[in-house]
């Protein structure tokens, strides 16, 4: 996806959009409140754990999703990063991504996915090794090992427990999965994930609210699906994600969608994405003589469609903090 088709070479020597409009912008509000409720519930769980395993979007570089006043209570236990659904990202600056995580003290990180259960049969022995390797305070005398996995919504959390599970235990799916975020919500309890070790892990995942720097990190959030696209608008997030792809020179939209050229005018993007769809509607205008019914493309279909492919990984891989890696 990477290659820039023929047709496109035009496209790549054109200008893009430097910045994206970021004003008048209510992120506070693109989190609900029950993350608040969780983190204190995670906080009283924490002395029944032996090591944490926090789950994160491969796209994004956890530095700015992680929530502060979890981080404080991090440093006290074993830590294991994961970034998941690496099959959506753009890894080739991998060495530069853990230099980047090792010099904010994160030095346990597994990339993984999920869906094609890479790099999952990582995670247990990594898991022992760090216990091992720390006080355990008052649990020094239990053979068995807690875990509790936490993190973002949507990121992959309860896929994590679930494959993880099935790879050590060849059982079934004991956590609910979801499209949307915030699927996971009940109160937390045990199962257990592996027999040699022993280990349980808190089947409920622990759900932080993302502390948002910016605007922008935002935006990227919502890109990943850890927002509810309606709090964001969804023709807002296609309008970042067409600046973003542009940017990056990442034209896979215009194959996919039949496109005759990239563009960066997302209402152009959406309107060619609407026909070729068949995603148009029956508007009622307004004219001196009376109503008449107009067929118009139907944006928000459209914009749907973008992100759900983008989402799926049907326009190539994706790093979306290349800015953040660029000064390395
Ligand atoms: N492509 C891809 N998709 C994944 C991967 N892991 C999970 N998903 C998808 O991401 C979505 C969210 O997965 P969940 O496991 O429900 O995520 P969660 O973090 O438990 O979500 P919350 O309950 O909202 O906190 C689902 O549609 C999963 O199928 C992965 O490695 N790759």
């Amino acid at each position: 996806m990477r290659l820039v088709p023929r047709a496109l070479w035009n496209a790549a020597g054109a200008s893009w959009r430097e910045n994206f409009p970021l004003g008048g912008r209510d992120v506070a509000r693109w989190f609900p409140g029950h993350m608040a409720k969780g983190l204190k519930k995670m906080q009283s769980s924490l002395k029944l754990v032996d090591c944490i395993i926090e789950v994160h979007d491969a796209r994004i570089i956890p530095l700015s999703g992680r929530n502060p006043l979890f981080q404080e209570t991090l440093g006290l236990k074993p830590h294991l990063l994961v970034l998941n659904k690496m099959d959506l990202a753009d890894l080739r600056e991998q060495k530069k991504i853990l230099q980047h995580l090792e010099g904010e003290g994160m030095k346990n990180v597994i990339f993984t996915s999920c869906v094609k259960d890479e790099n999952v049969k990582q995670i247990i022995p990594t898991v022992t090794e760090l216990i091992g390797n720390s006080y355990r305070y008052h649990r020094g005398e239990n053979l068995e090992y807690c875990v509790m996995v936490i993190g973002i919504p949507n990121v992959g959390k309860s896929s994590l427990i679930n494959s993880i599970r099935r790879l050590h235990l060849r059982k079934g799916k004991a956590t609910r999965v979801g499209g949307q975020p915030g699927v996971t919500r009940t109160v937390m309890s045990r199962i257990q994930v592996c027999e040699r070790p022993l280990v349980f892990l808190l089947d409920t995942p622990g759900v932080l609210a993302p502390r948002i720097e910016s605007v922008e990190m935002g935006l990227k959030l919502a890109l990943c699906g850890t927002v509810l696209d309606h709090l964001v608008g969804e023709e807002t997030i296609a309008d970042y994600l067409l600046y973003t792809l542009n940017r990056q020179q990442l034209f896979g939209y215009v194959p996919h969608y039949s496109l005759g050229g990239a563009c960066d005018s997302v209402e152009s993007v959406l309107k060619r994405v609407a026909v070729k769809l068949g995603k148009t509607q029956k508007v009622k205008v307004l004219t001196g003589t009376g109503n008449v019914n107009v067929v118009q493309p139907n944006y928000s279909a459209a914009a749907s469609d973008f992100l759900r492919a983008f989402r799926s990984g049907l326009l190539g891989p994706v790093m979306l903090d290349q800015d953040v890696l660029a000064p390395c």
